[in-house]
C-alpha cells in the first residue's frame, strides 16, 4: 500500500513514501495538512490507480496519529482464516473509526468499542501500540553492543499493511491454498505478505492441524510468537532469512501430508516439528560456525565449539515461547517435552553431523523390525530426518527456484569470504568467491550432500513426491554440469591467451641485458620454475581456479614481504593483523641472490618485491600492478574498521568483533622461532607479538604511530644500513619456502577445517581432534560428535504412545 497525499477535492497530489504508517510522515506533509488519506495503488490496462481507502489525521503537536478512518472492506488477515472469534465479527471490521492515540480520550472509548468487538480492539492495542516492541526485553541475550536495525519489511507495522491491503492478501489466501503442494511458491508468498511469509505460512499450517483448538492456544500469544520468531530472522541475510525458515516449514508440512505419514504422527509431535521448522536457524548471524570460532565469538565459548549455532537457534525459540508464554498452560512434564523436541529436532539441523545421521537412517531402514509408527524413538528419528530434508530441500525444488536457494546460500557464502579476508583470517575455502564458483558449490553439495540422503528417503517413503524430488536434484545437477562445462571453457580459452602473452613477453625479457641468478640452498625449498611465481603468491595472479587452501591466503602477503620500497605505516599495520606471521619465522631459509649485473636503480625500484620473484620481468611488473592495487585495497580498508561488527549489518546475536581471546587463539598457533641473524641476512618480520591481535586495537594504533620500515628490518637495520646493502653485489634474503607455507598454513588449516579449540578458557593450545573425511564440501566443515542428548534418545517421562489428539492434560498423564 501506498500513502498518497490529496488534495482538497481528492485530487492526487502525489506519494509519499511507500507504507507502514508508522513511518515518520515527512515535516512539510505535516505542516500543509491536518490529516492524510491512504489507499491501495494497482496498475489497472498500465495504468497506475490509486484507490483511497481512508484516512488518518493526527495530533499536530505530537505528530501522532489519532484516529484511523477505514473507507473500505477491512478485515484482519491472519486471524480472520484462523480462528473462529474473529470470524464472528468480521463485518463489524468492514469500516469504521479506530482511535489510535496511545492515551485515548475517555469520551471517544464508547464510540470505539460500540463498532469494534472486544476481540478486535484487543488486536487493534497490540497493533496500534507502536512502543510495544520496544517494550519487549532485549530477545537473545547474545545481543549487546549494537541494537537490531528496524527492518522496513518485517515489523509490527506489516500487520497494517495485511491489515489494510485486501488485494495482496486475497492472492496469498490464493496462494496459501497450495501449501501442501511441492511446487509451492514462497517467494511469492513473501511479497504478497509483504515480508511476512513465515508468519502466514504457519498460520495457515497449524490451522490445518487444528493445532489451536486441540492446544487450547491463545491466538493472541500465537500470532505474536510467530511474529517474534520471523523477527528474529536477519532479513539482510541472503540465505538464513525468514524466507527460508519459511521454506523449510512448508517442505516440513508437505512431508508430514504424506500418505505412509499421515496418521501415524500424533498431534504434539506435529506442532513440535513445525515450531522446530520455523525456529531452526532463528537469530542465523550469516556465518558459519567456523567463522564463529575463528573470531572467538562469545557463543563459540558458550557451547564449547560445538553445534554453536543450533544450540543459539534452540535456546533463542525457547526464550520466544516463554517470552510470548503461548504453552504457559502447559503442565511441567509437557513443557519438558516441549523443550525436549525442539532441542533435538534443532541440533539435528547441523550439517556437519549430516554422515552420523545418514549412517543411522541407513541402519534404520535396513532393519526389519524398523516400525516408527508405534516406536517414539524411532519416530522421532524419523521427524529429525524429516527436518534435515526440508532444511536442505532446496536443490529438490524446480530448477528456477532451486538456482535462486543456490545462488542466495552461495552468496552468503561468498560474503563469509569476504569478511575472512578483511580480518586477515584464513578464507574457508567454500567461501572464496575467487577460488570456486556457484556452480562448483552445488554441483558437490547436490552430488556429496543432497542426493545420498534424499535416496535414502524415498527408500523410506516411495512415493510420488520422493520421485520428484529426486528427479528434480538430477536435474538440477544436471543444469550446475553444463554450466561448469561452460566455464572450465571459458577458462582454457583465458588460459590460451595468458599463455601466448607470456611467451611474447618472456622473449622481450630475453632480450633485456639483466641477469639474475638464483641459488637455493635447500633442496626441499621453494623451486621456481620456468619464471612462475612461487604457489604462495599465485593468488596474484588472474588465474585463479584450482589454487589450493593456501594460495588463497591473501593476508600473508605482507608479511611474506622481505624487502619494502618506502615507509609505510598503513601497510606495517595492516600487516600487523595478518594472521599470524610468527607462524613462519622457524620455516625460513636463506636464499642467496647474486646480483652484480642489476643496475642500482633498478633494483631500488624492485626493492617493493621479494628477491626471490625478481625473475621474470613479467611476473614482476603484473605483481607491482597487483601489489599497488592491494595497497590501494588496503587505503580503502584502514578508513573502515576492520570490526566484524562493520560487516555484519545485523549482528544480533554476536558481538562479533574479534576479541582478547582471538589474539590469544592466534598466539596458540604460533610457533616460536630463532630466526638467524647473520650480519649481512635482513630479517623481515616483525618482532611484535602484539600483531597477532585481531582486529587491531586503539593500543596498537597508537603504539604503531611511529612504525616506519625498521619495524621490519629488525635486526639488521644498525649493522647494515640499506645503502649499504645497495652496494653489495652479493647478500642473503629469507624467503618462505613451499613446504614450510604449507606447514604454517596446515597449522590454520587445522584451526579451520580439523580442529577446534577444546575451550578458549581451559586452554588454547589444547586441540580437540575431530573427525574430518572426504571431499564434500560440507566434509570441510568440523564434524561434530554426539552430544549427550542423543545420546539417550527417549526423554525420560516421554510414553511410548502419544494419542493423535493430546490436550495439554492428557499430556501430563
Ligand atoms: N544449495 C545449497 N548449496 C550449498 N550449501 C547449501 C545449500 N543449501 C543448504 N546448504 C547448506 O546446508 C546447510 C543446512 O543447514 P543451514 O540451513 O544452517 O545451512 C545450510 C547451508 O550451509
Ligand atoms: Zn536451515
Amino acid at each position: 500500500m501506498e500513502v498518497g497525499l490529496h488534495g482538497s477535492k481528492g485530487r492526487y497530489l502525489g506519494d509519499l513514501m511507500y507504507l507502514p504508517l508508522d513511518y515518520t510522515v515527512s515535516d512539510y506533509v505535516l505542516r500543509r495538512r491536518g490529516a492524510i488519506s491512504f489507499g491501495s495503488s494497482t496498475v489497472f490496462a498500465s495504468t497506475p490507480r490509486f484507490e483511497r481507502r481512508g484516512g488518518i489525521s493526527y495530533d499536530k503537536q505530537d505528530e501522532t496519529a489519532i484516529y484511523v478512518r477505514m473507507l473500505d472492506s477491512l478485515y484482519l488477515i491472519p486471524f480472520i482464516q484462523y480462528t473462529h472469534i474473529l470470524d464472528t465479527h468480521r463485518t463489524q471490521m468492514t469500516s469504521g473509526d479506530v482511535r489510535m492515540k496511545s492515551k485515548p480520550d475517555k469520551s471517544n472509548e464508547g464510540k470505539r468499542k460500540a463498532s469494534i468487538s472486544e476481540s478486535d480492539m484487543k488486536l487493534l492495542d497490540k497493533l496500534s501500540s507502536r512502543d510495544n516492541k520496544r517494550q519487549w526485553p532485549s530477545r537473545f541475550l547474545s545481543l549487546h553492543k549494537r541494537r537490531q536495525r528496524r527492518r522496513p519489511v518485517a515489523s509490527l507495522s506489516h500487520q497494517h499493511v495485511s491489515l489494510l491491503d485486501t488485494q495482496y492478501q486475497r492472492q496469498a489466501e490464493c496462494l496459501l491454498s497450495n501449501v501442501g503442494n511441492w511446487n509451492f511458491d514462497i517467494f511469492s508468498l513473501d511479497l504478497l505478505t509483504c515480508g511476512r511469509p513465515l508468519l502466514h505460512i504457519a498460520l495457515n499450517i497449524f490451522r490445518q492441524y487444528d493445532l489451536i483448538n486441540t492446544f487450547s492456544l491463545d491466538i493472541m500469544k500465537v500470532f505474536q510468537v510467530f511474529s517474534l520468531i520471523e523477527d528474529g530472522y536477519h532479513s539482510t541475510n541472503p540465505y538464513h532469512n525468514a524466507v527460508h525458515a519459511a521454506d523449510v516449514t512448508q517442505a516440513m508440512h508437505c512431508y508430514l501430508q504424506e500418505k505412509m505419514l499421515q496418521g501415524s504422527i500424533p498431534k504434539f509431535e506435529i506442532m513440535t516439528s513445525l515450531v522446530a521448522a520455523m525456529s531452526h536457524d532463528l537469530d542465523h548471524p550469516g556465518v558459519n560456525q567456523t567463522f564463529m570460532i575463528a573470531t572467538a565469538n562469545h557463543l563459540a565459548a558458550l557451547y564449547k565449539n560445538t553445534s554453536v549455532l543450533e544450540n543459539h537457534h534452540w535456546r533463542s525459540c525457547i526464550a520466544l515461547l516463554q517470552q510470548s508464554g503461548v504453552f504457559n498452560h502447559f503442565d511441567k512434564k509437557t513443557w519438558e517435552q516441549v523443550e525436549w523436541q525442539l532441542r533435538s529436532l534443532i541440533l539435528a539441523t547441523d550439517i556437519t553431523r549430516q554422515q552420523e545421521f545418514l549412517s543411522r537412517f541407513k541402519k534404520y531402514l535396513d532393519d526389519p523390525n524398523f516400525d516408527f509408527r508405534n516406536n517414539f524413538e524411532q519416530r522421532h528419528f524419523m521427524l529429525q530426518i524429516a527436518l534435515k530434508c526440508a532444511d536442505i530441500c532446496n536443490p529438490c525444488r524446480d530448477w528456477p527456484v532451486s538456482k535462486l536457494w543456490s545462488e542466495r546460500v552461495c552468496d552468503e557464502f561468498f560474503r563469509q569470504g569476504d569478511y575472512e579476508r578483511q580480518l586477515q583470517i584464513p578464507v574457508t575455502p567454500l567461501c572464496d568467491r575467487h577460488a570456486t564458483t556457484v556452480a562448483k558449490i552445488q554441483a558437490g553439495f547436490l552430488q556429496f550432500v543432497v542426493a545420498p540422503l534424499f535416496q535414502e528417503w524415498q527408500r523410506f517413503l516411495p512415493t510420488p513426491l520422493s520421485s520428484q524430488m529426486i528427479k528434480n536434484v538430477k536435474l538440477n545437477l544436471e543444469q550446475w554440469q553444463i554450466i561448469i562445462s561452460d566455464e572450465n571453457k571459458e577458462k582454457e580459452i583465458l588460459i590460451a591467451e595468458q599463455e601466448i602473452n607470456e611467451q611474447n613477453e618472456k622473449s622481450d625479457v630475453e632480450d633485456s641485458a639483466e641477469t639474475v641468478s638464483l641459488h637455493v640452498t635447500d633442496e626441499e625449498d621453494d623451486k621456481v620454475e620456468d619464471g612462475r611465481l612461487p604457489l604462495t603468491f599465485a593468488h596474484l595472479l588472474d588465474d585463479q581456479e584450482d589454487l589450493s587452501y593456501n594460495s588463497s591466503r591473501r593476508g600473508s602477503i605482507r608479511s611474506l614481504s622481505p624487502v619494502r620500497e618506502e615507509p609505510d605505516s598503513l601497510l606495517l599495520e595492516q600487516r600487523r593483523h595478518s594472521m599470524p606471521p610468527c607462524c613462519f619465522q622457524k620455516e625460513i631459509t636463506n636464499v642467496t641472490v647474486h646480483r652484480d649485473i642489476l643496475p642500482l636503480t633498478q633494483y631500488l625500484r624492485r626493492r617493493s618485491l621479494p628477491t626471490a620473484m625478481i625473475l621474470h620481468a613479467t611476473s614482476l611488473e603484473r605483481l607491482t600492478d597487483k601489489l599497488s592495487a592491494l595497497a590501494s585495497d588496503r587505503v580503502t580498508l584502514q578508513k573502515k574498521s576492520t570490526s566484524m561488527e562493520d560487516f555484519l549489518t545485523r549482528p544480533k546475536i554476536s558481538n562479533l568483533s574479534p576479541s582478547f581471546e582471538t589474539s590469544r587463539l592466534a598466539s596458540g598457533l604460533l610457533v616460536s622461532s630463532q630466526p638467524s641473524s647473520h650480519g649481512n641476512t635482513i630479517r623481515f618480520l616483525s618482532k611484535r607479538r602484539k600483531s597477532q591481535t585481531l582486529p587491531h586495537s586503539e593500543d596498537d594504533d597508537s603504539d604503531h604511530g611511529d612504525s616506519n620500515e625498521s619495524d621490519f628490518e629488525t635486526v639488521d637495520d644498525h649493522t647494515f644500513p640499506k645503502e649499504a646493502l645497495v652496494s653489495r653485489t652479493q647478500f642473503s634474503v629469507p624467503i618462505i619456502t613451499r613446504e614450510t607455507t604449507h606447514q604454517s598454513f596446515n597449522c590454520l588449516n587445522n584451526l579451520e577445517h580439523g580442529r577446534v579449540v577444546n575451550s578458549i578458557h581451559e586452554g588454547l593450545t589444547n586441540f580437540h581432534e575431530l573427525n574430518v573425511k572426504g571431499n564434500s564440501p560440507i566434509n570441510k566443515m568440523p564434524h561434530v560428535e554426539s552430544t549427550d542428548f542423543d545420546s539417550g534418545l527417549i526423554p525420560p517421562d516421554i510414553t511410548k504412545k502419544v494419542p493423535n489428539t493430546v490436550s495439554p492434560t492428557s499430556l501430563s498423564q
